[in-house]
């Protein structure tokens, strides 16, 4: 049954807003009266279906399923309490050409000549858009999906360019209650008219509303407010690459979030399951995970942290991060080099005990004769199996076999069957004979054995080899930083039940696999998908399909090497290694890549755009900017613009929309031990008692652990993290705590630093996550503060 609407008391004192709020929620109240028919068809046919069991053709069958699946899949989203199902309406001006598309609206998008006629406009269609397309019992659009075309105008449509639309309204509702409304007119000239009364017109700055609501851990979907430089992203064309530059705060992650959302609608079957997004941090996937759900898309898409991409045996992922030169090292492209000689050579080291091979030979009697291959004939046959251009695990066969080929030559066969029938026949039986024993195999295995990324990796902590594979492609002090983190890495690895990667190290396993190659597994039956079988009911029943779908997404992630549309959100962090990784993934992929030069961390930008120019190929670009910046109010944005101009000097900053009147705070911790910890502990309680929502306090790296330490029992609204950790989140207020240790670099005898370059714009994230609030906390033995506390770093 529909929820009682929200009904105005006395009519001749109706206010226009509470008439217009009354009259979205007739609308809405159709709209749920519309989707329980639909979910009592579907409850009729699911009926049908049980009692008629299996009966009907398969196409007919399948077309039922997909019926109810639909209406359980509405129903769930109506169930599940939605701020708002329905949020917008535009009002339009009648089209050119008169002709409707499939959602029942009208196609045109410019207005037809007569439309207007002395500065009166009547209105002749009204759309109402949501988060899912419903449509009445004739077929006419009651909600117009927000992808589908005909609601493009609600997000483009400017006072510049109306197009058709003479009012676009925002509706804000929660549940089945429509709260209110705000309207912006997009023809301001006209007298338009609705049903001949004039058109009211309520409110205004549904988006400052939006932007200045208190954040939790989760970020929350823009669909009712996106804007129209990030609508021309969210739908550009997918056959390509789409490529996003943006500064902090512009909604770059927002719009890859909606776009994945867009592409599943304009395509499912091309898209269903086979969309990567990939993420900096495991934190920023955890923030963004709730978006797609709540746009209707759960477990279609796969978002994983760049450290969870390898997806080997054993599947690890990364706990930890490098320093900064062990990072650079690891991350280079010259890597590919280093990685490719360990594992050849990890092959050519590879040989059994020297108590089961006399003399470094093998021997293996055939045919009741003694055959013997010495040290050097091995050699050779191991060369010569090097030189295939398979994966070097896929090798092994091609390694038996030249085996063979040398035994059967050393035992006199080849000279004693003239005939090319009795020869074969006898070379077969040789093989046979030979291979049946067991110190055959095991010579083998150990002869050449089967490798893992993991174990070419830690044979790299023998500083030995490894100063051999890098030669000329790594300096001594790159081996060094290089042979250091491997052997701590293995000897950690020994301790604890796995070692402890780095997110670097992530993408050296995952070259190493493509090097060493996977071998062909048996294909399994492919088991039937429970989702596939799943019909609208049970759709309804919120934990059992929950867990459906959390298993096909995870079964999906597992069976998927490939994708057939990747997303990278923060691109301008990766490595060339990384690339690489992510490139394999999207052999056959278009692509859409949002960054910002500005908050790398990645300190070798030419080596990283060509992998990147590499993982992308040749497919043609399409360029965008997003140039509004919708997190920071601009008195924060003023700070972090003043770091923007040390870092990149000349790079115009993206313009702030909101400002607060709060300036940020600027505090200095006294010069004495525990004084830090104690300071910002005193300022981020003062933070707390400030903003409804979230604190984040942003350290340098090496400080995380203290830092969580400073804060401890403050409760979950508070978290501390490092600067790179910091990466696409946000928090109602920020405590920076240090620039300068965050900027890092050394100051020129008694100077404070100037930070280095990378260090800089890693500041420069780290002071634009605050929706709110800014407080700055220095350290007097680094930062210099001036009389007004503000740090070397900060001053213009
Ligand atoms: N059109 C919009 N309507 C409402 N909120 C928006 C809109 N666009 C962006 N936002 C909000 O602005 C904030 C910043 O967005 P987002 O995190 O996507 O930016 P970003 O460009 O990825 O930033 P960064 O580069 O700093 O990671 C988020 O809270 C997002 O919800």
């Amino acid at each position: 049954m529909a929820a009682q609407g929200v009904r105005a008391s006395n009519g001749a004192a109706e206010s226009a807003r509470d008439r217009e709020i009354t009259s979205e929620q007739d609308h809405l109240d159709r709209v749920y009266d519309r989707l329980e028919e639909k979910i009592h068809e579907a409850e009729f046919l699911m009926d049908d279906a049980a009692k008629r069991g299996h009966v009907g053709t398969p196409g007919a069958l399948a077309e039922r399923d997909a019926q109810v699946f639909r209406a359980g899949v509405h129903l769930n989203r109506l169930n599940s309490e939605f701020e708002d199902f329905l949020f917008g309406r535009i009002d339009l001006l009648r089209g050119k050409d008169g002709v409707r598309g499939a959602d029942g609206a009208m196609t045109s998008v410019e207005p037809a000549d007569d439309a207007v006629a002395d500065g009166r406009a009547e209105i002749s269609e009204t759309l109402h858009i949501g988060r899912l397309g419903v449509l009445d019992a004739e077929y006419s659009p009651l909600v117009i999906d927000w992808r589908a075309p005909a609601a493009a105008p609600f997000y483009r449509s400017t006072p510049l360019a109306p197009g058709r639309v003479v009012r676009r309204r925002v509706i804000r509702s929660k549940g089945r209650r429509v709260l209110g409304v705000e309207d912006d007119l997009l023809r301001p000239e006209l007298r338009a008219t609705l049903d001949g009364a004039e058109l009211p017109v309520i409110g205004d700055g549904a988006l400052m509303a939006a932007l200045g609501q208190a954040r939790t851990h989760s970020m929350r979907d823009i669909v009712s407010s996106i804007q129209a430089e990030q609508d021309l992203v969210i739908r550009a064309p997918a056959a390509s690459v789409t490529e996003v530059e943006g500064g902090p705060g512009t909604g770059k992650t927002a719009v890859a979030l909606h776009r994945a959302a867009y592409l599943l609608y304009q395509d499912r079957r091309r898209y269903a399951g086979g969309i990567l997004i990939v993420s900096p941090t495991p934190l920023l996937v955890a923030y963004t995970e709730g978006v797609l759900p709540s746009l209707g898309e759960e477990g279609q898409v796969a978002i994983r942290a760049i450290g969870s991409l390898y997806d080997g045996v054993p599947h690890v992922t990364a706990t930890g991060y490098d320093e900064p030169a062990t990072a650079r090292v690891k991350g280079s492209g010259r890597m590919t080099t280093v990685l490719r000689r360990a594992a050849r050579g990890a092959i050519e080291q590879a040989r059994p005990a020297r108590a089961a091979t006399p003399g470094g030979g093998l021997r293996v009697v055939a045919f009741g004769a003694r055959v013997e291959l010495d040290e050097g004939d091995l050699r050779r046959v191991k060369q010569s199996a090097l030189g295939g251009t398979a994966p070097l695990n896929l090798l092994r066969p091609r390694a038996r076999r030249l085996l063979l080929d040398a035994l059967w030559t050393r035992s006199g066969g080849p000279r004693r069957h003239l005939d090319p029938e009795l020869a074969a026949e006898a070379r077969r039986a040789f093989d046979e004979d030979v291979s049946d024993e067991d110190a055959f195999t095991a010579f083998l295995d150990a002869w050449w054995p089967e490798l893992t990324p993991a174990g070419v990796l830690a044979a790299m902590a023998d500083e030995r080899s490894l100063h051999r594979w890098a030669r000329r492609v790594l300096r001594p002090e790159e081996v060094r930083l290089l042979h250091r983190s491997l052997a701590a890495l293995v000897r950690g690895g020994q301790e604890a039940a796995q070692p402890a990667y780095s997110v670097h190290d992530i993408a050296l396993l995952d070259e190493l696999q493509a090097v060493l190659g996977v071998p062909a597994l048996p294909r399994k039956p492919r088991e039937a998908d429970p989702l596939d079988q799943l019909t609208g009911l049970e759709e309804l029943m919120p934990g059992h399909a929950a867990e459906i779908r959390r298993e096909r997404a995870e079964r999906l992630a597992e069976e998927r090497r490939e994708y057939a549309h990747v997303i990278v959100d923060e691109a301008q962090d990766l490595t060339p290694m990384q690339w690489r990784m992510i490139g394999r993934r999207g052999r056959h992929a278009t692509w859409t890549v949002v960054g910002d030069a500005a908050q790398s961390s990645w300190p070798e930008p030419e080596e990283a755009a060509e992998a990147r120019r590499e993982a992308l190929g040749s497919r043609p670009r399409r360029r965008f900017e997003l140039t509004v910046n919708y997190r920071n109010p601009a008195e924060v944005a003023e700070i972090a613009d003043r770091v923007l101009a040390r870092a990149m000097p000349g790079k115009v900053p993206p313009r702030a929309v909101r400002s607060t009147g709060l300036e940020p705070r600027f505090t200095t911790a006294p010069d004495a031990p525990g004084a830090l910890g104690a300071t910002v502990r005193a300022e981020a309680e003062r933070l707390l008692a400030e903003v409804d929502g979230t604190v984040g306090v942003i350290v340098a790296m090496d400080r995380r652990a203290e830092a969580a330490g400073w804060l401890a029992g403050l409760g979950e609204r508070v978290v501390a993290l490092g600067s790179l950790e910091a990466k696409g989140l946000e928090y109602d207020a920020t405590l920076v705590v240090s620039p300068a240790r965050i900027a890092g670099g050394e100051g020129a005898a008694g100077k404070p630093t100037e930070g280095t370059p990378t260090g800089l714009r890693v500041l420069y994230v780290a002071l634009t996550r605050a929706t709110q609030r800014l407080t700055v906390v220095c350290d007097p033995a680094l930062d210099a503060p001036d009389e007004q506390g503000v740090p070397h770093l900060l001053r213009t």
